[in-house]
């Protein structure tokens, strides 16, 4: 353990830290970089099939993936095997928190919807904290209070700044959500009003402040507090910038679900034998096999989703709306399984 509370596993040598650095947050501040820089230069918004490719793309490369290890990577990160039985827990689990949220779309679309914003909330923002205090100095965040506020901060960025910046869209997206139920969004029209937005903003804004400030004040300008800062400006821009439906799908694969990727390579042994010695690629097909069967398993519960809903769409729009409510169902035994790994390793 360190004094961050963190609690590495002993295989996360300085180099595997270095090179996990590489393989995860590198790529993720290139395409959030390279995206903000691109739209604040003017490049006009592209068509929306262009705008959908990576939220498709998430399908197969890390985000959907990213929870197919859910089986193995609770016991991965307590140092005990996989048994079956303990990937059978991880199933009924998944069957029974997974298939009550699942009816609740079909009951109250709407009220799941909103609830979806705010678990991706809790939960992109619940992924954040572990690179931070893992792969720098372990010094920010430091503490349960300046962790919750980093995480309500990071998680917020992609959820709520979408919203201050393209209601329209946003509104869009959520009426995806929804139709496949029968559902539209005029009871929640509220949301997307300026006083709303506005408020949203000065919100996130002066949460984003506080978190910062009081890193600063309780932990100094370490490494991992100058990291926190630049990232949480970049992400302001980024989701101020880019039209939400490609920034959130760019964001879902290339940053969450590649720093839980990085997260997982971590605690697997193969995987991270396979970067100590510099195989990146390795490293990432040992993640690839472990994630395959389930990834296929979970594209049936899609299938099996859009088949079930009273309007199956037939656009692509809409056929990403289902995927992401499949999303939604498996996401939140996934935000028990990774809470649960974050307890191993400390971070609460
Ligand atoms: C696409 C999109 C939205 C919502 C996306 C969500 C809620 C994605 C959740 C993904 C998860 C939870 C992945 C698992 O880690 C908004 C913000 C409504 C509007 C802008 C476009
Ligand atoms: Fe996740």
């Amino acid at each position: 353990m360190t004094e961050s509370g963190y609690r590495a596993r002993s295989s996360t040598s300085s180099g595997v830290r270095d090179r996990l650095v590489a393989l995860a947050l590198l790529p993720s501040w290139v395409v959030v970089g390279v995206l903000a820089v691109a739209f604040a230069a003017g490049v006009d918004r592209p068509p929306l099939v262009v705008q959908l490719v990576p939220l498709v793309a998430s399908v197969v490369l890390f985000g959907l993936p990213h929870g197919a290890v859910d089986h193995l990577a609770l016991a991965r990160t307590g140092g005990r095997p996989a048994t079956r039985a303990h990937q059978l827990r991880v199933g009924a689990l998944y069957a029974v928190v997974g298939g009550a949220y699942a009816v609740a779309w079909f009951v109250a679309p709407v009220a799941a919807a909103v609830a979806f914003v705010i678990l991706t909330w809790a939960h992109w923002g619940q992924g954040d904290i572990y690179p931070l205090v893992a792969l720098f100095d372990g010094r920010h965040p430091h503490g349960r209070v300046q962790r919750a506020l980093t995480a309500a901060v990071r998680g917020a960025l992609p959820m709520t700044i979408p919203l201050v910046a393209f209601p329209g869209q946003y509104e869009r997206v959520l009426g995806w959500f929804v139709a496949p139920f029968g559902a539209s969004t005029d009871a929640i029209g509220w949301l997307f009003t300026a006083d709303t937005r506005l408020a949203v903003a000065a919100g996130v804004g002066a949460l984003s402040v506080l978190a910062l400030a009081n890193g600063y004040r309780a932990d100094g300008a370490t490494t991992a507090w100058v990291v926190d800062v630049a990232e949480t400006l970049v992400l302001w821009a980024f989701f101020l910038l880019v039209p939400p439906i490609l920034a959130v799908g760019a964001y879902f694969s290339a940053w969450h679900a590649l720093r839980h990727v990085a997260r997982l390579v971590a605690v697997d042994d193969t995987a991270s034998a396979a970067l100590e010695r510099g195989n990146t690629t390795g490293a990432l097909a040992a993640f690839a096999r472990d994630a395959a069967p389930l990834t296929a398993g979970a594209l049936l519960v899609l299938a099996a989703l859009a088949a079930l809903a009273p309007a199956t769409p037939t656009t692509l729009p809409g056929l990403v709306g289902v995927y992401l409510v499949g999303i939604a169902v498996l996401t939140l035994p996934h935000v028990v399984v990774v809470t649960g790994m974050d307890r191993y390793q400390g971070i609460w």
